[in-house]
């Protein structure tokens, strides 16, 4: 699913206008009918009090027009205009008057004036800004919010929450509703997917206005969200008369005295992720315990008991993931760099392999192309420099992924892969996989993944994807706290069975024509 811009939602807007010959009005009603349904359909008439604060442009006329459809339904409401400027639009405008027509007059809200109380069990639709904010709002449009946040009530959002920018970073943390829900219009927000603005929507939707699909499937866009709608295209199936030289063979370099077992949970994700065979390269102290751990695993041995010392090897790997538990000693810094002098295979680096990266900057002109480099927060810090803000760290990486030609999987609550000038946020996963081994999992099922000959963008999304979905489906049995990362890699299986499950059965028929109704 792709994420839009202003500029091309409000393109399309005009020309979803255009080609179905309705008026801009008509496109708002829609918009608002969806809410209502959402809300009514929750709802059955409650009277619970409903707190409408409706902005001067279009996303506070959305909250007008739903403000009516409320009231015709019977539900106890209040309507706030937070008048924050003098220039009203157009479709604010009308629905005003509609509203004014069934004799129901808002409360004009203005700097310095008294707010109204709110209950802990009340609800309240903020509808002050939408997508056209431009600038933070003013200290008393601030206390405002304030004000809602502090209530403790229900904070339903129309499109986003108030006091987000599409494009840039929050100037002012207070200035912005914390919304419980957000009920946003026809496509996801980037915004909903970064740390740093994504904790303002506790939990989103996506509601169908029908703005036209042929228009939008043709727009490009920077950043895009994955599902399996964008990855089954790109599994590649197991054929009949296949072998398991028909799935490559991934070399796992890694491992230092007392972090052998990060070797071993890459080899083994890398083994159930679908590599036909896996060998890991590890000091000589790690020999025994991953021959045993892993009967379908083979071991070459560095000629060091505790630290590699000198990366050489007789096999031919297709795929090389370097880096798990591997310490950055000097002698390590050294075979690495040798290494990577006559490395012709692709490569995927994780951990201290990105530690002994930033460590000499050099080494990463010698990476084979489409190198895939698995940073957390910290890591990237060290490769990138420091950032201002979510914004900022994308537009860095996009940069440095176009400069050494590589690969950058950001680790974090939604993992976003940049190259060049893409981005690809991944939607599945949960807090439970923040625990160790579980980026050394990552790296055996990407490096599982290139080894079976997918192409190394596709293998890093969906590698990211799967091993979230394993997560996820291993959750549900450990809960958060006991998900470890081994019971990540015995999901995998169930991840990739998962992938071809159908989508959940639609709301019956009559419950969809009483809200409706
Ligand atoms: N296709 C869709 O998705 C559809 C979208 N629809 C809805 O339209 C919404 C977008 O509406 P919108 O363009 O009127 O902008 P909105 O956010 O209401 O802001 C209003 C104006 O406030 C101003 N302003 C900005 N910052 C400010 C500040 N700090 N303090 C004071 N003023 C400030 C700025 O005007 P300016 O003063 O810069 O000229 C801005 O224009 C969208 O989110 C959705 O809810 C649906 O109706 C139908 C289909
Ligand atoms: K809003």
């Amino acid at each position: 699913m792709k994420f839009f811009n202003a500029e091309q939602i409000y393109a399309a807007d005009k020309f979803t206008i255009k080609k179905q010959q309705i008026s801009s009005n008509e496109l708002m009603e829609r918009a608002a009918v969806q809410i209502f349904n959402w809300l009514h359909l929750r709802m059955q008439g409650a009277q619970v009090k409903i707190h409408l604060f409706c902005g001067i442009g279009n996303n506070g006329g959305d909250g007008m027009a739903l403000a009516r459809h409320l009231k015709e339904h019977g539900y106890n409401i209040t309507v706030n205009v937070v008048n924050y400027s003098e220039k009203r639009s157009k479709d604010f405008l009308i629905n005003l008057d509609r509203l004014k027509d069934r004799k129901i007059w808002p409360n004009f809200l203005e700097r310095d004036c008294e707010f109204e109380e709110i209950g802990r069990d009340d609800i309240i639709v903020d509808a002050i800004f939408g997508i056209g904010l431009n600038r933070t709002p003013d200290s008393w449009v601030t206390k405002l919010i304030q004000h809602l946040n502090d209530s403790g009530a229900f904070i339903l959002s129309v499109d986003l929450p108030s006091g987000v920018f599409m494009d840039k970073a929050i100037e002012n943390t207070q200035a912005v509703i914390k919304a419980n829900h957000v009920l946003s219009f026809q496509a996801p927000k980037l915004i909903f997917f970064l740390p740093e603005t994504g904790i303002y929507s506790n939990q989103w939707e996506v509601l169908d206005i029908g703005l036209d699909p042929e228009h939008l499937a043709g727009l490009e866009t920077e950043f895009e969200l994955i599902g399996k709608n964008e990855l089954l295209p790109v599994y590649i199936p197991r054929e009949k008369f296949s072998h398991k030289g028909n799935y490559g063979h991934a070399l796992i370099i890694g491992g230092s005295y007392g972090k052998i077992g990060a070797v071993s949970l890459a080899s083994k994700a890398a083994m159930a992720i679908g590599s036909g065979l896996v060998t890991a390269y590890v000091p000589k102290c790690g020999y025994v315990p991953i021959q045993t751990a892993l009967p379908e695993v083979m071991v070459i041995t560095d000629k060091d008991e505790n630290h590699i010392q000198d990366i050489t090897f007789d096999i031919a790997p297709t795929v090389i993931g370097l880096g798990v538990g591997m310490g950055v000693a000097q002698e390590t810094s050294e075979a690495f760099s040798s290494f990577l002098d006559s490395v012709k295979s692709p490569l995927v680096i994780d951990a201290d392999g990105l530690n002994l990266l930033s460590k000499k900057k050099d080494l990463l002109k010698k990476l084979t192309p489409k190198t895939i480099l698995t940073p957390h927060p910290k890591e990237l810090k060290r490769l990138i420099g420091e950032w201002k803000d979510d914004f900022d760290k994308l537009k860095k990486a996009k940069a440095f992924s176009k400069k050494y030609d590589v690969i950058l999987v950001l680790k974090g609550a939604h993992t976003i892969t940049v190259y060049e000038n893409h981005g690809y946020v991944n939607n599945t996963g949960n807090p439970g996989m923040a625990t160790a081994g579980s980026g050394d999992v990552l790296t055996g099922v990407i490096t599982g993944l290139l080894a079976q000959g997918y192409e190394p963008l596709d293998a890093a999304v969906f590698g990211v994807y799967l091993h979230g979905r394993a997560g996820d489906i291993a959750l549900e049995q450990t809960g958060y706290q006991a998900l470890t990362a081994s019971k990540i890699i015995e999901a995998i299986g169930l991840a990739f069975i998962d992938l071809f499950k159908m989508p959940e059965e639609p709301v019956p028929q009559e419950e969809s024509n009483e809200a409706q109704s």
